[in-house]
């Protein structure tokens, strides 16, 4: 498979009318809808210690479910290598999630390796992670020191029986709002927060987190609940629509949309009008943002997927172990991004009784949020 890749490519590029990825001055590719490469996204564990209902639910993820074992794992070096030859070509953010990132033994370690690379234009990269916060508040100083620029952590309500009901594993609130503010005291803000909004579960805590994190310096996102995986059971009348969510916080604490802070953010932007601060709204069902959608997604066992909804992906750590060089492995990945048409949440909005129907769509936790 990958052999016929880089033949192919190969051949492309010999082509007179597309250029060689070595030809093209700044590496920059370009996918089927004229959409760059620029953000990518590292799961570097399918494990967690929380079972969130909406993305590993105890009924399936129990004591049963095969994780994959270390030796399929990428190392450190092998994810480094691989984001060296992303940057290449045009990657400015790198984000590590999982799965639960932090409990991936020594991730300071590869956090320090990925800080030490620059982008196409010679600049620092955007370097953060996602988390659940149950590690952080003791490993922020280190994974500070190591080089993490910032972080983004997931709650989902601030009444503690509420969270607990989503996490399923009886974690508590203080100890998320804990990990934020020992986060915020080392340094690696501006931290936004991400609320899954789960119709029926969560949603009387939209007010409740707008309330608690207003005029704070942290930045609440409401995420719609989607249809990833396989295995959350997701149905079309939970997702509470981000218009319902502006709806109801513009009621009590009036707001104002402000525009994005670059091309291709997942979140709208919204500010309160009295000055205390902003939120934002991830509207991936009911507003899909396919059209500038630059993610890229490599997996804990080192296969690329081009979008989040992907049922296979690219297995790039074979071409890692059969020994091929960076230009072979930077061909396969042009050659990928170039063949790109992707825009799974566009088609359902148009289409949702049949794409509910498009078999092994992988796990969020292994594929990476
Ligand atoms: N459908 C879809 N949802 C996405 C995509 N990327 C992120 N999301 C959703 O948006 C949530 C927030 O993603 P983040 O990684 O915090 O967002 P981000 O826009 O990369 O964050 P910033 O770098 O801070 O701007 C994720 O947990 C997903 O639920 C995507 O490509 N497609
Ligand atoms: C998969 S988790 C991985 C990182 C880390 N464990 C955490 O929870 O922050 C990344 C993000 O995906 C989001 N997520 C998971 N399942 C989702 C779903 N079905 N719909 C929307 N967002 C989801 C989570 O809320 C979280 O913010
Ligand atoms: S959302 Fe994050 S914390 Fe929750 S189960 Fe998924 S991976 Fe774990
Ligand atoms: S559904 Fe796929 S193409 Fe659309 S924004 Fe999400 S990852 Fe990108």
């Amino acid at each position: 498979m990958a052999e016929k890749i880089i033949m192919l490519a190969q051949q492309r590029s010999a082509a007179p009318a597309i250029p060689s990825i070595l030809e093209t001055p700044t590496g920059l590719l370009s996918d089927q809808l004229a959409r760059p490469l620029h953000d990518l996204r590292i799961s570097v564990t399918d494990r967690c210690n929380f079972r969130c209902v909406y993305c590993m639910p105890k009924a399936v993820f129990d004591n049963d479910y095969q994780y994959l074992p270390h030796t399929s794992l990428l190392s450190f070096e092998e994810i480094t290598r691989l984001a060296r030859n992303f940057i290449a070509h045009g990657v400015e953010k790198i984000r590590l999630t999982g799965g639960e990132p932090l409990l991936r033994k020594n991730i300071e370690k590869l956090v320090g390796m990925l800080a030490e690379l620059k982008t196409v234009s010679g600049k620092p990269l955007d370097l953060t992670l996602t988390t659940n916060a149950s590690l952080l508040a003791r490993k922020a100083q280190s994974l500070k020191d190591a080089g993490l620029q910032r972080v983004t952590v997931s709650l989902d309500a601030i009444d503690n029986t509420i969270f607990q009901r989503m996490n399923d594993v009886d974690f508590a609130v203080e100890d998320v709002l804990n990990g934020i503010a020992v986060a915020n005291q080392v340094g690696l803000g501006p931290i936004k927060i991400n609320m899954v909004v789960k119709g029926g579960m969560n949603d009387q805590q939209i007010l409740p987190m707008a309330r608690h994190f207003k005029g704070t310096p942290y930045i609440l996102r409401f995420i719609e609940y989607m249809d990833v995986g396989a295995s959350n059971g997701w149905k079309m009348d939970e997702v509470v629509p981000s218009a319902e969510v502006v709806r109801r916080i513009h009621q009590e604490m009036p707001l104002e949309a402000i525009g994005a802070n670059y091309t291709g953010e997942t979140a709208a932007r919204w500010r309160y009008v009295d000055g205390g601060g902003e939120i934002g709204v991830i509207s991936s069902v009911t507003q899909a943002f396919c059209s500038d959608c630059s993610r890229a997604r490599l997996s804990t066992e080192g296969k690329l997927y081009t979008c989040l909804f992907a049922s296979s992906g690219h297995d790039l750590r074979a071409l890692l172990r059969e020994g091929r060089s960076d230009q072979e492995i930077s061909t396969v990945l042009a050659h990928l991004w170039r063949a790109r048409g992707d825009r799974y949440s566009e088609l359902r909005t148009s289409n949702t009784d049949g794409l509910q129907r498009r078999a092994n769509k992988v796990e969020m936790s292994y594929i990476g949020g």
